[in-house]
């Protein structure tokens, strides 16, 4: 796989070295913040302050359906499914290579094993691979957040202990967060996954209050933990520190207030695949020039063109499987169908991240220094 080619080479050669082993550039760090940050902070923000208002009212609108779900309807086009569909592209770019046929195959090779395997799994053992698939969630959404706050050109989150510890924060609130206050909502949403393999959740002493007390107090300790381990690690009223709390904690508050199947469907396209977007604006040569000539829309504009075959592959191959399998069209059983096929492209989305995160340095062996 040394091939290159044309303009791409040096260009490539270039983002490899931006990435692995010096300091964020600038116009990375433009892009995270332009792209990947502010919308998630606008939409997050916007949607935690309106469900706190309306909490504080006293009032508990019981949503239609539509809305409920109309988030993670919407990931299946808009960002969501998407921000995945390019891992065909993503790893050869981030070696500063072309994409050609045997980079294809590898990464065609990896997704058929690893989710020919995970969905065998589901067929076996469904409780376990739900309990995968949220664990899974934790780590790869951490590793985003962190990721991110790396390219922003944070500096407190050097040491290993530190960026341990802000993966478990940054993936648990999404994946914990909701279970401390909705259990039986989160609850719904993972005994319709087994359901779809006729099984049931059982005992699950997950859901009940003393777990989800012990967790949500063990979660709060490595929170704070994890928040004042990076401000020991720079100056007073360090930038980038101050913007990882903040973060933090809107992502608490919101996950606390907002209904989960609307918080993680918001999440999932409106924070976690818009960074994952940026990140791919960066390591692609053409779109990355786009970006530092401020032409934002442009990039994007290449980042899905690039997504658009996979994107619609996917869900022609969901459609299919929906068909094939003979499922309901009850919202919560097309949800949990649409969520395991999710999950089974989740892992190997997660060993393409992971191998980007080792080429560039980043991830927990981090930090691109
Ligand atoms: C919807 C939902 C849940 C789980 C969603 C998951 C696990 C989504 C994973 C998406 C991934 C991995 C996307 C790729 O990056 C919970 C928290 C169980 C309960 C609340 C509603
Ligand atoms: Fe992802």
């Amino acid at each position: 796989m040394s091939d290159t080619a044309g303009g791409e080479e040096s260009a490539g050669a270039r983002t490899a070295a931006a990435t692995a082993g010096s300091a964020p550039k600038p116009s990375a760090r433009r892009v995270m913040f332009v792209v990947g940050c502010r919308p998630g902070w606008f939409v997050l923000g916007a949607l935690a302050a309106v469900a706190a208002t309306v909490g504080a009212l006293g009032v508990d609108p019981a949503l239609p359906a539509w809305v409920r779900y109309a988030p993670l309807a919407a990931s299946a086009l808009v960002v969501g499914l998407p921000h995945g569909a390019v891992d065909h592209l993503a790893p050869a770019r981030t070696a500063g290579r072309t994409p050609t046929p045997r980079w294809l195959l590898a990464v065609g090779i990896g997704y058929l094993v690893l989710g020919g395997a995970y969905a065998a799994l589901w067929a076996l053992a469904p409780v376990a691979s739900a309990a995968l698939f949220v664990g899974l969630t934790w780590l790869h959404w951490g590793q985003g957040d962190l990721y991110a706050l790396d390219s922003i050109g944070s500096r407190h989150l050097e040491g290993a202990g530190v960026r341990l510890g802000t993966v478990l924060v940054r993936g648990g609130l999404p994946m914990l967060v909701p279970l401390l206050r909705f259990p039986d909502r989160y609850r719904q949403v993972v005994d319709a996954w087994v359901a779809l393999f006729g099984r049931e959740l059982g005992s699950a002493w997950i859901f009940t209050p003393g777990a989800r007390g012990a967790l949500g107090a063990a979660f709060a300790v490595v929170t704070v933990a994890t928040v004042l381990a990076g401000r020991r690690r720079v100056s007073a009223g360090d930038a980038g520190w101050r913007r990882d709390a903040a973060e933090t904690l809107l992502l608490w508050v919101y996950f606390l207030v907002v209904p989960p199947l609307v918080a993680v469907g918001v999440y999932f396209c409106a924070w976690h695949s818009l960074r994952h977007v940026a990140r791919l604006v960066e390591v692609d040569p053409a779109a990355r020039r786009a970006a530092a000539d401020g032409d934002e829309l442009a990039a994007l504009a290449r980042v899905g063109r690039d997504a658009l075959p996979l994107t619609a592959v996917s869900i022609a191959l969901l459609a299919a499987v929906a068909l094939v399998a003979g499922v309901d069209t009850a919202p919560a059983t097309l949800a949990a169908l649409y969520l395991v096929f999710i999950a089974v492209l989740t892992l190997p989305h997660v060993a393409v991240v992971a191998w980007m995160d080792r080429v560039q340095g980043a991830g927990l062996a981090g930090p691109p220094s």
